[in-house]
């Protein structure tokens, strides 16, 4: 049975102190929640890794990288590598968010890359994909959502795919305030857990979580969750504060 997974991806948010009080929060509250199928997980910003992980080591709150470079290691001024992060004790590690691919020109075959050296060093990949505002006016949305999936993942061995999770994030309801409906949210889960099941089989695909992201908030939560191939939702903004965050999580 696939797990349902609420990842908070703090973004550039947060300092140690804020991050550590944060996280603190998040732990305590979550504690005494039964998580049978439930995965939680945060995502600091760099810096800040080190003492979220002290924070809630032996907790039932994960924390997660929100990218890493494709090189093992080297010349690369400013990045971090994946041997990095697992030497921290990171498992998991987010890569294709949209402002990645927007503001630092990750493309499709970086991507790939990315994916490769991660699952390499044994992290699971929270990955995300999704269309921009244009492409969903232009009914293109499918289209789009399957060669950011086909261009990075679909070279992969099935016994890959144990280490993934997708992220479907429609990029014009990421910060925006406006969700994608319940519907669209599971008419496109559908159709990645159809390409997934083409490409490879049904198993794989009955077996990947699918989080929506896109201004998940603790009044909007609960529907999109109760969407049959909805498993969950990375979320921004209501991340940030440890009452949205814990609301998200009962929201299931
Ligand atoms: O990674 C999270 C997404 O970008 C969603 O962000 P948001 O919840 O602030 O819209």
């Amino acid at each position: 049975m696939r797990k349902q997974i609420v990842a908070g991806n703090w973004k550039m948010n947060k300092n140690v102190q804020e991050s550590v009080q944060l996280a603190d929060e998040i732990v305590s509250n979550v504690k005494d929640l039964a998580l049978d199928n439930t995965r939680v997980i945060v995502t600091p910003t760099f810096v800040n890794i080190s003492e979220v992980v002290k924070v809630a080591e032996g907790s039932n709150v994960e924390v997660a990288a929100q990218n890493m470079h494709q090189a093992k290691s080297g010349a690369y001024t400013g990045e971090i590598s994946a041997e990095m992060l697992t030497s921290l004790g990171l498992k998991t590690v987010i890569l294709g968010h949209s402002e990645r691919r927007e503001y630092f020109g990750e493309t499709d075959a970086i991507l790939a890359e990315k994916v490769d050296a991660a699952l390499a060093n044994e992290l699971e990949i929270i990955f995300c994909f999704g269309e921009v505002l244009e492409d969903r006016k232009s009914d293109n949305h499918f289209n789009v959502v399957e060669s950011q999936i086909k261009n990075a993942l679909f070279h992969l061995p099935v016994d890959a795919w144990k280490n993934i999770v997708l992220a479907y994030e429609p990029v014009w309801a990421i910060g925006t305030g406006e969700t994608a409906s319940p519907e669209q949210a599971q008419e496109m889960h559908a159709f990645i857990r159809k390409i997934v099941a083409a490409q490879y089989n049904a198993e794989v695909a009955e077996n990947v979580s699918v989080l929506y992201g896109g201004s998940v908030n603790p009044g909007n939560a609960k529907e999109i969750f109760s969407k049959e191939d909805v498993d969950g939702g990375l979320i921004g903004g209501a991340a940030l504060n440890a009452d949205n965050f814990i609301a998200l999580i009962k929201s299931f």
